[in-house]
Formats: C-alpha cells, structure tokens, sequence
C-alpha cells in the first residue's frame, strides 16, 4: 500500500525516483567492548569504514573543485590528510586490540582527546585543526555504523530529495541532472526554496509536514508538484498512472513551444511584456527556451552563496556581462543583493535576529556595508555597456533609502568615468514594491524612480503578517485580496500618472488565477519563473483588457479573496 501525502505543489510536474534523505542520522550508540577473538575483525571494519570515508570524500572535493574552485575545495585534502595520519589511526587501532574497545568507541574516545588538545592550543591554526577532527569522524563513524550522512553534492543517480526544509544555498547546490525533485516538511509557495525549485524547473511539493517521518525507509517516490501530491511506496498501477499524466503534461508543454516566438497582446490588442526571473546565470537558457521577452529579475544574492568568500567585482562583471549578452537587446532587471531573511551568506558574518524577514536584509544591509554595495554596483555598471540593463533595489521602505542607494550608483559612475570606464548612461533604477510603506506612498516615489516591480512575495507577507516560510499561515499568501489588489491599484495608477512602467516579479505574476486581475488593473511587464511565460502568454492572448478592467474594478470593491476568485472563474469563464 502506498501512502499519499499533501503539500503545497511549489513547482509544476511530475518526477519519479527513489527518496534521498537529507535528515542526519543519529550516530548515537549503545557501548560495548569485544571479545579478543573479533578484535581483528574489528580492525578491519575500521579500516573499511576509512576507506569508504576516503572515496566518499574524493567525490565532495572533486564536486567542489569543479562548482566552487580549488581554494573552496583545499578543506577535502585537509580531511583527507587526517585518513592517513598514523597519529590519528594508530592510537584507534591500538584500542581496538590492546582495550578490545569497539571500533565506534575506540574512535569517540581518541576523537575526544584530540579534540581537547588542539582545542586548548592558542594557536588558530591548531584550533581549526579540532573542527576537521570532528567532521572526518563523523563520517568514518557513519560508516561504521552503516548509517550513511547526506551529502547532496555527491548525488550521482537520479533521487528525489526529503528534507526538513532546504535553504537557498542547499537548492543552489542541487545538481539538475541527478535531483528530479524534492518534497520537504516546512515552506509554503512563496519559499525561496520553491522558488529556485521552479526556476531548475525540476517539480517539487512544500509544507507536507511529516515527510521525512514517512519517507524514511527510501523506496520510490513520486512528487505531482503541479498538485501537490507526494506518493510514498507507489504501487505499479501509480506508477502507470502518473507515467501517463506525465506524457500529457510533455504533450502540453510541446503545444505551449508553439507561442514561443509571439507577442504577448490581449485579444483586443493591448501588449504586455513577459519577463521571466533568475537566480544564477545559467538560468538564462530556460529563460529563452521558454520564449521569455525579457528578464524582470535576476536575484543577484545567489551569486553569494554556497561559498565561503564574497564574489569580487571582476567575477560579478563577468556574471552580469554574460546574462546581458546572452539576452542580447532585451531588458534585464538586476536587482542588488538581498541577503539577510532566509538567504544567508557564509562569507558575511550576519547577526542572529529575532525576526529576519523584518531586520537586517537587503537595501537596509547594502547600505551598512558600503564597500560590499560599490562592489556590486561598479560591476553592474561596468557590465552596462554589454545589454539592456536596469538595475534595482530590494526592500525599499522610505525615499530616504532610495535616495541614498542611488547617490552611491552615481558615485560610483562618476568614479568608473573619471578612470575613463565605459557605463551607459541612461540606465533605468527602479524600486521593488515589496513593503506597505512603499506602495502606499507610490504617488511619491513615482516622481523619483524609473520603473516599479511589485515583489508579492514580502509584499503579501508584511501586508497579512504572514511569513512565507512558515506552512501554518500559507492560508493566509491570498493574492486575490483586495486589501493587496487596492496596494497593487495605488502603485501602477502612481506610476502611470508620472509616466513610468510597472512589473510585477512575486509569484503572483505567474499565477494564472491572478493574471486576468493584473491585466485588468494595467500592469506592463510580468516576470516569473520561466516554466510558466508559455502558460501565462496563451492566457493573456485569449483575455480582453476591457473586460478584465471591469473585473478589476468589481474585485477592488470586493470583501474578500473568496468573492474575487470566484469573479475571476465568472469573467474567465466566459469566454
Ligand atoms: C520577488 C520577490 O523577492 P524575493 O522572493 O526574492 O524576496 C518578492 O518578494 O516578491
Ligand atoms: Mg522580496
């Protein structure tokens, strides 16, 4: 018998394959002694276990190499060294035959002494030495337990990932080729986690709350992100039946490629732009893959993270260049660093807050950290002359930060200039719509930006006091309220009345129930993950703006959520 689980769908499709656990074992265990006799025996374990760890850390280091660059990788031959280190080894093996200790407890015992040692050395050095004791023992002890540690780097088969949660650096370090899909415990739609999984456009099912519990054993695994169903131990009769909706949706997706190519106008001959989002640029192939007229945001904190130091302004350049390059005239919204909240950055030692979603992050934390700031702002504007680049910034709350992110741009223009560097000049710098204050007060900020982009993803979150990561209040992530359509009215009427455009780049842009409401309240571009441009393109072909304006009209006066979805299926329905 199988088991169905429900989730969140976070990203579309459907994979198959077996469970790879995130979750870290417990390698607690019950101390016993041997008997004479099996001390070999027992040597030889550990000595298997010491090579397994070998082979097993080869594979991360040679993975890092090739990800993060040699530097990154020197900590694997540290550990390595620590295998081959008779002062280490022998000691162990010594217990093993002299005590008849057990090979776990021989290792637990000789680690703690070592640890104590180099631990109370003045000397940094040594004291860094503990931390490689510690994590190579923990792996030599998972061997000899038989129970295994995860190490999404060295997937080499094909899984379905089953974790708690994953953080963004742990979904930038998954490899596409191997991980078909994953299903966690916490998160809800708006995760960034769910987020990076539909821009890999690998499907993936959040907020299941118990599948780790019930994964736990392995086995085949099938995740309906479209749905949000998760099936445990399918059956063969499942599995024929999702092998069969999986064709559909191929069918689907290769009708969808026949709109790759065409403008994205209204039936009665409105044209909006359809931008796609990305994280990294590799993902710029599934951008023009899927036909999108642009990009509307390029979360650049990814750039930052799943390493250990920060990405210099040459390494950025060269990032920024070859998105621009590869979207050859087509607009790319770069928006500056968003750390802080749930993305983390190794290399920055950030504080711990209380309340991250509403403490040091983004502009707040770019504009603490001047140097950081310019780094990536000399590297945008020296990549300007290579695209059509506009650039800005997350989290605004007042003009005050606005104004100073942007004397810094300019400073840092004038600077490149007076060193005779090429920058274009009439770059557009724009804002995120991401907090109430911002879109209350639009009138203003319309008479200072270039462009807006509404980020529904916080704005919903500060707007219901919800936060997006937590899977109790995911009820609460309502795009069709219209205490945030009337925010969204406010913020594309100013923008309109100063003569500026407006993007959305949430993930309400995307959503197909949302779309006619955004058409009809006079949205300009539309960015999303790029799995969705061919969907949302069909649909705004078929819509009229004349109707959808009166549909908007109706939902802004509307009570609730419920009232305006149920206007939207009425409108959309009919024709
Ligand atoms: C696009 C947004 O930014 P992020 O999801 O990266 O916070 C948003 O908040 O809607
Ligand atoms: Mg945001």
């Amino acid at each position: 018998m199988s088991k169905i689980l429900n989730g969140i769908g976070a990203s579309e499709g459907i994979a198959m394959a077996k469970a790879y656990s995130l979750a870290e074992p417990d390698l607690n265990f019950t101390e016993t002694s041997i008997e004479g006799s099996a001390s070999a025996e027992e040597v030889q374990k550990f000595r298997d276990s010491i090579h397994n760890t070998k082979v097993e850390i080869t594979k991360i280091r040679n993975h890092a190499e090739k990800a993060v660059g040699p530097e990154h990788a020197a900590i694997f031959e540290a550990h390595l060294l620590v295998l081959d280190d008779p002062e280490f080894i022998g000691p162990i093996e010594e217990k093993v035959t002299g005590e008849l200790r057990s090979a776990p407890q021989a290792l637990v015992e000789v680690r703690d002494q070592f640890i104590s040692t180099f631990e109370n050395m003045e000397n940094e050095y040594m004291k860094e030495r503990a931390a490689d004791i510690k994590d190579v023992s923990k792996r030599v002890l998972s061997h000899l337990l038989g129970r295994p540690l995860p190490d999404p780097a060295s997937i080499d088969e094909a899984v379905i990932i089953i974790a708690d949660d994953l953080t963004p650096s742990d979904t930038a370090q998954l490899d596409k080729r191997f991980v078909k899909g994953f299903v966690t415990n916490a998160g809800g739609r708006t995760s960034h986690s769910a987020i990076m999984a539909r821009s890999l456009e690998i499907p993936a099912v959040v907020g299941t709350k118990e599948v780790t519990a019930s994964a736990a054993g392995g086995g085949m695994v099938i995740v309906d992100g479209t749905v949000g169903d998760v099936i445990i131990g399918a059956t063969a009769k499942e599995i024929k039946a999702y092998e069969l909706k999986a064709e559909n949706l191929e069918q689907e997706r290769e009708n969808l490629l026949e709109l790759k190519g065409d403008e994205t106008k209204t039936q009665d001959g409105v044209t909006v732009e359809l931008a796609a989002n990305i994280g990294t640029p590799d993902d710029v192939d599934g951008v023009l893959a899927n036909g999108a007229e642009g990009i509307g945001l390029f979360r650049t904190e990814f750039l930052y993270m799943g390493r250990d130091t920060l990405p210099e302004e040459d390494e950025q350049y060269e990032a920024y260049k070859s998105v621009l390059e590869k979207m050859d005239d087509q607009p790319v919204v770069v928006r500056t660093i968003d750390i802080g909240g749930d993305k983390e950055v190794p290399a920055l030692d950030m504080p711990k807050e209380l309340n991250p979603f509403l403490g040091y992050r983004a502009v707040r934390l770019a504009l603490g950290n001047k140097e950081l700031f310019r780094t990536q702002l000399r590297a945008l504007l020296r990549a300007s002359v290579h695209g059509n680049l506009k650039i800005m910034f997350p989290m605004i709350a007042t003009i005050q930060e606005f104004e100073e992110a942007k004397a810094l741009l300019v400073e840092c223009r004038d600077e490149l200039k007076a060193d005779k560097v090429d920058v274009k000049d009439d770059i557009e710098v724009g804002i995120m719509v991401e907090i109430p204050s911002a879109a209350i007060l639009a009138d203003e900020f319309a008479k200072v930006v270039d462009f807006f982009s509404i980020g529904t993803n916080d704005l919903i979150q500060y707007t219901f006091a919800a936060d997006r990561m937590n899977e109790n209040v995911s009820y609460l992530y309502q795009p069709g309220h219209p205490a945030l359509l009337r925010l969204i009215d406010n913020v594309i009427k100013s923008a309109h009345a100063e003569d500026k455009w407006v993007g959305m780049c949430g993930e309400m842009a995307g959503d197909p129930e949302a779309v006619p409401l955004l058409i009809g309240l006079g949205l300009d571009e539309f960015s999303m993950s790029a799995g969705s441009v061919l969907k949302a393109r069909r649909q705004i072909k078929n819509l009229k703006k004349t109707d959808m304006q009166h549909l908007a009209e109706t939902a802004l006066r509307s009570p609730d959520a419920e009232t305006v979805n149920a206007l939207i299926k009425e409108y959309t329905e009919r024709i």
